[in-house]
């Protein structure tokens, strides 16, 4: 069987990065929106970045970015790859990766077929697609909330142009069965890891990866 590559996002603290790192994650992600529970500052992140193990990539997510707070974040933090987590079109996309030079992985909510339809002006341009549960109305955080959707939704999207991850109220207890249903075979979590909200648990990202089936270590 394949492993499947693990996400970890929203991580705070360096005990967060080796729980993680120990799991068999492949990507580590540092949250820059304020709002948050899981928000870093740059300082933090650069702290955080600069101890990581090698070979964890590291993703830096943000929502509708302007240039000023991208070249803050990109010159100070290490960084592997930009998770535009907003509303950002296509040509924002492109233009985020021709000016930073790092891979772009665009999330995209879904909730309905039509949302499945989006992704494809996507594909030409992002380097990797996220497919998230589209927000509740009225949340304030654009991810991150810990709601699923309708999985078969993708099992019916035969054709991915570029690689992809799935996110969205993904846990332990879950994820197995997400995997099965879309045939992903990157999975991402935020909430589904933590004990508490922006606090996250050893124990739950090790089931977490052991349940999607990442690489022991
Ligand atoms: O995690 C957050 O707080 C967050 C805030 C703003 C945008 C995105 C956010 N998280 C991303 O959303 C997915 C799904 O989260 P969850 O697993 O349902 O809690 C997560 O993997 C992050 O990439």
């Amino acid at each position: 069987m394949m492993d499947i590559r693990v996400k970890i996002c929203g991580l705070k603290t360096p005990q967060d990065i080796v729980a993680a790192a120990d799991a068999g994650a492949a990507y580590i992600g540092f949250n820059f929106f304020a709002k948050s529970p899981r928000s870093v500052t740059v300082e933090e992140a650069t702290a955080l970045a600069v101890e990581a193990p090698v070979g964890l990539c590291k993703v830096a997510l943000v929502v509708n970015p302007d240039d000023a707070m991208l070249d803050e974040i990109t010159s100070a933090v290490p960084l592997d790859m930009i998770q535009l987590h907003g509303q950002e079109t296509p040509e924002r996309v492109a233009e985020v990766k021709a000016r930073y030079g790092l891979p772009v992985m665009k999330v995209l909510g879904v909730s309905t077929a039509e949302d499945i339809q989006r992704i494809e002006a996507y594909e030409a341009v992002a380097d990797q697609i996220l497919v998230d549960a589209k927000a509740p109305k009225g949340a304030v955080l654009p991810g991150g909330n810990g709601v699923t959707f309708d999985w078969g939704l993708l099992a019916r999207k035969k054709y991915w142009r570029t690689p992809w991850m799935l996110a969205g109220g993904l846990t332990p207890e879950n994820v197995a069965e997400a995997i099965r249903v879309t045939g992903a075979r990157q999975v991402d979590v935020a909430s589904g890891a933590e004990s508490a909200p922006g606090v996250k648990d050893p124990a739950r990202i090790r089931a977490f990866c052991e349940a999607a089936g990442a690489p022991r270590r």
